[in-house]
């Protein structure tokens, strides 16, 4: 399973989020991959915060900000909205959340993302967890979501398949060939996923033998 997620280095007292070097951990997958439920978990067990760029995204129209109607109409359609207004939340979170350790959970989702975010706060994640499910299960899981989200329809649905498969993908390709990727098996019951997730996360002297 190669590497266990680095430590995190010592903090600036001063200075950007770059010199500050926070330890980040990707957690992409597909839509109803399982990323948040998975995440929830990582933070009890092993103090991270957990930064969901949909959830930053749905709090900014919530919060009557400008680019609200932008967000939401691109959210409806499924599509990506520019790196430019999700990283600056990203960012704002990181330096407010006084923690240095952080899961950021649906980003970077294509390759403008990932190429601004690292361009923007000079940070590369120590690992990216792929949560892999096959659509027939994501499409299940995010039919019976309920928690009452504009996209979790079914037009909605194939239209964010799509996006996944042709613009997400090719970033997990990206830190594949940087042997960067944790690939897991999303499509069993929680438990069982959250014990793979567990093993990127411990330590090798501290796993039972
Ligand atoms: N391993 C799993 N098996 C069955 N249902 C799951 C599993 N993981 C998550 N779910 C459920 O599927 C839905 C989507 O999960 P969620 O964590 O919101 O996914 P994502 O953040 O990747 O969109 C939620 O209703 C969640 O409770
Ligand atoms: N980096 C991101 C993350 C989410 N989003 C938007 O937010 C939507 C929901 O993303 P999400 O991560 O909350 O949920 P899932 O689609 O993974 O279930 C996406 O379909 C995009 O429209 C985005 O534009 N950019």
């Amino acid at each position: 399973m190669g590497t266990v997620v680095d430590a995190a280095p010592i903090k600036e007292t001063n200075g950007s989020l770059a010199e500050k070097k926070p330890t980040v951990v990707f957690v992409l997958g597909g839509p109803g991959s399982g990323k948040g439920t998975q995440c929830a978990n990582i933070v009890k067990h092993f103090g991270y915060t957990h930064l969901s760029a949909g959830d930053l995204l749905r709090a900014e129209i919530k919060s009557g900000s400008e680019n609200g109607t932008m967000i939401q109409n691109m959210i409806k359609e499924g599509k990506i909205v520019p790196s430019e207004v999700t990283i600056k939340l990203l960012q704002r979170a990181i330096e407010e959340s006084g923690n240095e350790k952080f899961l950021i959970d649906g980003f970077p989702r294509n390759e403008e993302n990932r190429a601004a975010f690292e361009a923007v706060t000079g940070i590369e994640p120590s690992v990216v967890l792929f949560f892999d499910c096959p659509e027939e299960e994501m499409e299940k899981r995010l039919l019976s979501r309920n928690e009452g989200r504009v996209d979790d329809n079914i037009e909605t649905i194939r239209k964010r398949f799509r996006v996944f498969l042709e613009s997400s993908i090719p970033v997990i390709q990206y830190y594949e060939s940087k042997e960067k990727v944790r690939k897991i098996d999303a499509a069993r019951p929680v438990e069982e996923v959250f014990e793979s997730v567990k093993a990127v996360f411990t330590p090798k002297s501290e796993k039972a033998d």
